[in-house]
């Protein structure tokens, strides 16, 4: 929590604004039983008309100013919630972008969303409340109880002996609801997952006949959710009957004893009456603290969870230049073995090998020989767990994550964001004319596509890309890869779902820019013209050259050769 009191600290003139008209109403509150006190004894036992008036402007006067205040404060409290709710949305978003792709693997994506959406809006509510109810409840206790003090001593310790009880039960729940809080959080997480799993794999679900399958899956975790949340629930509905027992034998001893002064004429009705009402109002004090607490113990446990994020260290540090250039082209690999922190074996085995700028590489393997995962180490996106990567001779680590404003991965999965083509060719590189997009577009072998579309550059593309085939979807995903001009150019499988004539096509004219590009595919005649190919197998290099010299002197790939040769992949104009 003290984190978020951190945040919101920087709005402290609103939340002081908030809480100084908090206690306006809280003042009038707990005046107006002592005025009441007044119109009955001084005005309505003494038959005096004008008491009754006076009094009653005040209160009226009173009820009017806490009106007013209590809208004002709800308005600056709104602007003090609602701010530290976007600072930390920002601040989360800013910091997973600096996290490395280790680091998010460890956070589950669905957790990560969670935290960024419900945790947030968890923490708004509990902001919102503290400024505008969660310190007036105990507030009016306090002053409550002095108030009654100053009217009639003897009623008013009566109300006192029920304070610590009930505020002992209440810490004692409210630290058991925020285990359970933190829990019911974590099954949300588990909601989250599924729903999104579902969402992204719609068709797949529908094409294997699973909706069943995936109900059932959905159910028991909604089925967890609602148990947990029951639970917490429950604990936390404990309190209200027990407050209400608490201050009703209260009150039962209260009337007894203010029956037991009035006879005796000890205490005035009047007296009487405003204790009851403290004691009322206590009551229905209590009974918001209680509800209040149950929003404390949810809030501390989102609190936690965006601490997590927050307090963890990033491995990104942020990239003050934004020079584009500084990259020549040139890789070296010098015994680099690699292993995913969550495996319990290597990925990569000491490989090692050596890329001038402007060369063209390819890699081929077996499906899970590490092909992309030795792609993932050029740009930085992990770091190498033992060996040496050096681009331009220079190792790694100390480009940073500078060296990704000249390298560009074109992923296994071209993604797309909603927006038009343009946007999404362009993404963030606003500078480029309208030539410079048609060529990119010229390269990836789309402007026909596009030429037939109605809004041509300014179609929109569906979410993740939806109205477009699998192969349009590589290619706007190479495209947008040579728009920003990288020096290194990773394809990762990226002209899998093409025709071999486009295939060849679109490599081809790759081939003719400068840039050092790395090819992986499955394919031998998609990386033949190569400069060097990498034939991966297990996570090792089983051989590397070019394809004639590999065919002299490679057993291996010259069983690929002939397999594939015989299946007819690539067909002949790639021989
Ligand atoms: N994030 C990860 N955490 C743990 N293991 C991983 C992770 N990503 C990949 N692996 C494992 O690393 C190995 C190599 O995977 P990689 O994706 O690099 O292979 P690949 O050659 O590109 O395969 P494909 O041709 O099927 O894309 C596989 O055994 C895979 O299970």
């Amino acid at each position: 929590m003290k984190k978020v009191f951190q945040y919101a600290m920087l709005y402290k003139t609103a939340m002081f604004i908030a809480l100084a008209l908090m206690i306006v109403e809280l003042i009038v509150e707990l005046v107006q039983p002592m005025i009441m006190s007044k119109i009955i004894d001084d005005g309505i036992i003494a038959g005096d008309m004008e008491t009754i008036y006076f009094y009653g402007a005040i209160l009226l006067f009173m009820t009017l100013a806490a009106f007013i205040a209590g809208i004002s404060s709800s308005f600056f409290a709104a602007k003090v919630s609602q701010g530290v709710g976007y600072d930390l949305r920002k601040d989360m978003f800013h910091q997973l972008q600096m996290f490395s792709a280790m680091k998010i693997e460890q956070f589950q994506t669905s957790t990560l969303l969670t935290r960024l959406t419900n945790d947030v809006t968890q923490i708004q509510g509990l902001l919102f409340a503290f400024m505008r109810i969660m310190l007036r409840a105990p507030l009016f206790i306090i002053f409550g109880i002095v108030m009654s003090f100053t009217i009639n001593p003897s009623l008013a310790f009566i109300l006192l002996s029920t304070i610590p009880v009930l505020f002992i039960i209440m810490i004692f729940l409210m630290v058991k609801g925020m285990n359970l809080f933190r829990m019911v959080q974590e099954k949300i997480d588990q909601v989250n997952n599924i729903i999104r799993e579902n969402l992204l794999a719609i068709k797949l679900v529908k094409a294997f006949h699973r909706i069943g399958f995936e109900k059932k899956r959905f159910s028991k975790v909604n089925h967890s959710l609602k148990e947990q949340n029951k639970k917490a629930l429950w604990v936390m509905e404990m309190v209200m009957p027990i407050v209400m027992l608490i201050m009703n034998i209260a009150m039962i001893v209260l009337l007894w004893f203010g029956a037991v002064q009035l006879e005796s004429g000890s205490a005035q009705a009047g007296e009487v009456v405003a204790i009851i009402n403290y004691a009322t109002r206590m009551l229905a004090s209590f009974g918001v603290f209680s509800f209040l607490l149950m929003n404390l113990s949810r809030g501390r446990a989102s609190a936690i969870r965006i601490n997590e994020i927050l307090n963890t260290a990033t491995d990104d540090a942020v990239s003050t230049t934004s020079v584009k250039g500084l990259v020549k082209g040139g890789v070296c690999f010098e015994k680099v073995s690699f292993q995913y922190p969550k495996s319990d074996q290597l990925t990569l085995h000491s490989i090692s090998f050596e890329v001038e700028s402007g060369q063209k590489i390819g890699i081929l393997g077996e499906t899970g020989s590490g092909k992309t995962t030795l792609l993932h180490l050029i740009p930085y996106l992990y770091q190498a767990t033992s060996g040496m990567i050096k681009i331009d001779h220079v190792p790694i680590e100390k480009w940073g994550n500078k060296v990704r404003h000249d390298i560009t991965l074109v992923p296994q999965e071209g993604f797309l964001f909603s927006g038009t083509i343009r946007e999404n060719i362009s993404w963030g590189n606003d500078h480029l004319t309208a030539y410079e997009i048609e060529k990119v577009v010229k390269e990836a072998q789309l402007h026909t596509f596009i030429e037939t579309l109605p809004e041509k550059y300014e179609t929109l593309i569906g979410q993740r890309g939806v109205n477009l085939s699998g192969g349009q979807k590589q290619r706007l995903s190479i495209a947008r890869a040579l728009a920003d001009n990288p020096s290194i150019l990773l394809l990762d499988d990226s002209t899998s779902a093409l025709d071999a004539a486009t295939e060849h096509l679109v490599l081809e004219a790759i081939r003719e820019r400068q840039c050092t590009t790395f090819i992986v595919s499955q394919k031998i005649s998609s990386v033949i013209d190569a400069d060097q190919i990498i034939i991966l197998d297990k996570g090792k290099i089983k051989g590397i050259g070019s394809h004639e010299k590999l065919m002299q002197k490679l057993p291996l790939y010259q069983k690929m050769w002939r397999s594939q040769k015989k299946e007819g992949i690539g067909t002949n104009e790639t021989e």
